[in-house]
This record gives C-alpha cells, structure tokens and sequence, in this order.
C-alpha cells in the first residue's frame, strides 16, 4: 500500500491550481443518468472516487469518454467526462461498488425518476459517523416512490412516475438535498423543498440541471422549487472549484508560513475559512486569479470554531484548522456540529506531540511550540490531510500511511506541495 514521506520544517512559497470540486463532480457525473442524451462535464478531478463512481456508472450500463488534452490546454486543468446514459440496462448498484463510497448511494434518486425503479445498496463512505439516510428515504416517499430496505439493499419502486411535493427536511443534509432535487426534475408537477442545503455544490448541480431543461430556481437558498419537466437533455457544464482543497491548501500555508497562490479559488466559496484564517494570523487577498494566502513572522493565534453548514465553517476542514491550531501561541477550542464521530484525527495529532483533548463534541488544543514527525496513520479523506498538514510543519520525518483515503479527495497532492517547496513524495510498494 502506497505512503507518503514528508520531510517538515519548509515554508510553502509558489502557485497551487486548485481542482475541480469532488463534492460537485460526484453529484453531476450522477445527474448524467437523467437524460438520454450526452452530459459533458469540464473540470473534473482526477480521484478515485470518480473513477469508482465511473465504475458505478459503467454497471448501469452508462458510457463514459475521457477526452484527452487539447492543445493548449493548462497542465493542471481537470479531465473533460463525455457521459452518455443513452441506455440503462440495469438498475441495480450492487453492494460492492457502493459500500466504497457515500455519494453512489445517490444513483437512486435518477434512476427512480427516469426508470421508475432503482435497487441501491445502502452506502459506505468516510467512517465519520453513523450517516443514515432516512432522511432521503422520506424525500423519496414524498415524491410518490415506494422505499423497502431488503438485504442490505433500499428497494425503490414508482411504478406511476413520481409526483411534485413539499419536502420539509428536519435537518440540514447535503445528501438529502441533492436526491430531493435530482428525483424532483422528472416528477409530475412542483416540488417545494424547505430546509434545503446551501452548499454551492447544490446551486452546481443545480445549475446545471437547469442547463439540462430542469425548472429549478432557489438552489442555493433553504426554499428550492422544482417545477418537474417530462425529459431532460444534454448540456455542457464546467465543475465549480474545489472549496475543501482551496481551504485544506490555506490551512497549510498559514502553518508552515510562506506565500502561495491559490489559482482558481473562488473567496466566496469559503468566506468563513478566510475569516478564521485571517483572525489566526494569516495574511489573505483576494486578486484576479484567486486567493493569496501568506504568513510571514507572526504567530499562530488561538480560534473558538464550530462546524456548519454553509455558509458556516465546513466540517470537512474541521480537521485541518485542528492541526493548524496545534501550533497556536495559546488554546483553541473547535466544535463539531455535523458529524458525531469526526475526531479520529486527535490520537494521530498526539504522536506529533500536539496537546489536545475531547469532551464530547469539543476539542480543546492546547498550542505548542514544535511538532515532531511521526509515523500516522487516518481513517477518513479530511483527517488524512490533517496529517500531512501537521507533518509538513512537524520537524524531522512523518510517514502517512494508508492514503487511499487521501487518493480519493485530493488530485495530485505530493506534485502540488513539491512545486511550493515541501519535501514530500509517494512511496509505492
Ligand atoms: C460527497 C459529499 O458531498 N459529501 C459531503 C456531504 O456528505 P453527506 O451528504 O453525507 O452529509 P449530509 O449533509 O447529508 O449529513 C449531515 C448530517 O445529517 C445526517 N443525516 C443525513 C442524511 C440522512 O438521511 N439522515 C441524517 O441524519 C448525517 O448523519 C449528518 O449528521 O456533506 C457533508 C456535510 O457538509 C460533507 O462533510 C461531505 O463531504
Ligand atoms: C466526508 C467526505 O466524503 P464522503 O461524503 O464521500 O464520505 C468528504 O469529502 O470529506
């Protein structure tokens, strides 16, 4: 199993390009099922989780052409996916494809709606909670769908099509949104969907959908409303930059110090990462082609965070704002909102030396003034790039292991820190 070698202690200097959001690719590599015709999607990362949800794709009978580099094209810019759902020829996602990864488990939502049928065994995903989805059952009940749960697999008929509702969601979830929405495009007259997720991969998606013939207005907003439409068409659609590694990216700069360049990064996608960024000491710009994150000299100052959702402080950079504060002149507390079991990266941390401890769903870090590398080991995508963060600041020698984790979030990590000046590097096995 590959690992990843970092050697701590250089400030990070240079230009990163920042990908192609994961979070928005999964879901409108997902919307292809929709329709007939050709969904072209511009900008999607190189990760494993698209090349596992292709996989996905490919079983339904879905075809997928990656078109190669154009002349001209940017060395780092994402891969160009021609999807073609022309001819679903089975409608089962079975067990072993999709207990890899959370968002396959969203396949049910077009293929109800265009197939009236879908069988989808119930997901995997980073090990960060219990993750129901009973809350995108309910919406699929609403709109008309019969739901069963049989042997491990949600059974989901509609044999009339589905019908427009109200769907009123109790709580905040980014997977019951983007189902609802998704589910609704095709169904008979208008949904209504209150206590909608904010995020900007929904208003993506949305978008998009939009560009495919769908009635959507409010994405982006907790009241969405979908006026359903009997066929969707194709479209071309570029992939939102990726908020998480732009924040993840940051989180780094402003500990190791140094200047980089976050090229692409869009400030309005992570205003409240900036913000903490900026109160723990960090010097951020915004300019033409991005976000300018720097910390020269200063210290690392102490921040009180809790999680939200959009536009609140994403959980999925709770953990690497952790190792930032590992290094503050002083004590931190970070609150975990979102998920109830997002903190595996705390007893990791602790072999750097980091101080820090738990009381339920807050951390406590006190700061120190160094941290020593360490061989680590994460659970989850976000945790994983926790540790490298902290051991590209750590001194002396850190050893990541088990990074499928990092593989399936972030495109080409090692080659972008490298050209900042980390000395980090793969070692395959
Ligand atoms: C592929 C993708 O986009 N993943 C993101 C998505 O995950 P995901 O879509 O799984 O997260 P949700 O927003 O749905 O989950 C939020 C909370 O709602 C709960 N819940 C959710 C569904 C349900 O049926 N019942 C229920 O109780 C979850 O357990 C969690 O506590 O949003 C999360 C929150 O921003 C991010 O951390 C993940 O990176
Ligand atoms: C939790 C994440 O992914 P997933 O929802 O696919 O597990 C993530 O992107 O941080």
């Amino acid at each position: 199993m590959d690992r990843i070698r970092i050697v701590g202690g250089s400030k990070l200097n240079g230009t990163i390009a920042i990908s192609g959001a994961k979070n928005a690719a999964l879901p409108l590599m997902i919307a292809a099922l929709l329709t007939e015709e050709t969904l072209i999607l511009d900008n999607v990362p190189r990760l494993a989780d698209v090349a596992q949800l292709q996989r996905i794709l490919g079983n339904h009978g879905v075809d997928i052409m990656s078109a190669g580099k154009r002349p001209g094209d940017h060395q780092y810019q994402g891969q160009t996916l021609h999807i073609s759902a022309a001819n679903i020829i089975d409608t089962t996602a079975p067990y072993d494809l999709v207990s890899r990864m959370r968002a396959s488990f969203w396949v049910i939502a077009p293929l109800l709606a265009r197939m009236r049928e879908a069988k989808v065994s119930l997901p995997g995903g980073c090990a960060i909670g219990t993750r129901p989805v009973d809350l995108l059952i309910m919406a699929l009940e609403k709109l008309g769908a019969e739901l069963t749960i049989d042997g491990g697999y949600v059974v989901a008929k509609a044999p009339g099509g589905l019908r427009g509702a109200g769907i009123d969601f109790p709580k905040v979830t980014v997977s019951g949104t983007h189902v609802a929405l998704m589910a609704a495009t095709l169904a008979k007259g208008t949904t209504i969907i209150t206590h909608a997720a904010c995020e900007p991969e929904i208003a993506d998606v949305a978008d998009c959908l939009n560009k495919m013939g769908a009635r959507i207005t409010g994405a982006g907003t907790p009241r969405i409303v979908v006026e359903g439409v009997e066929k969707l068409h194709g479209a071309r659609h570029t992939v939102l930059p990726d908020r998480i590694e732009a924040g993840t990216y940051a989180m780094a700069v402003a500990m190791t110090g140094g200047d980089v360049q976050l090229s692409g990064a869009r400030p309005e996608l992570l205003q409240s990462a900036l913000d903490v960024l900026t109160e723990a000491g960090a010097l951020i710009t915004v300019n033409n082609d991005g976000i300018r994150v720097a910390r020269n000299g200063a210290g690392i100052r102490p921040v009180t965070v809790s999680t939200a959702p959009f536009p609140g402080f994403p959980t999925d950079l709770q953990a690497q704002l952790m190792a930032l504060m590992t290094c503050a002149g002083g004590s931190s507390r970070i609150t975990e909102t979102i998920f109830e079991n997002r903190f595996m990266h705390v007893q990791e941390l602790a072999r750097f030396g980091a101080r820090i401890s738990l009381d339920g769903e807050t951390a406590t870090i006190d700061g120190t003034a160094k941290l020593r590398g360490a061989p680590v080991m994460a659970t989850d995508l976000r945790a994983s790039v926790s540790l490298v963060i902290a051991g590209l600041a750590a001194e002396g020698e850190t050893m990541v292991n088990r990074i499928y984790h990092l593989d399936r979030g972030f495109e080409r990590l090692e080659e972008k820190l490298s050209a900042c000046g980390a000395s980090i590097q793969r070692i395959s096995e």
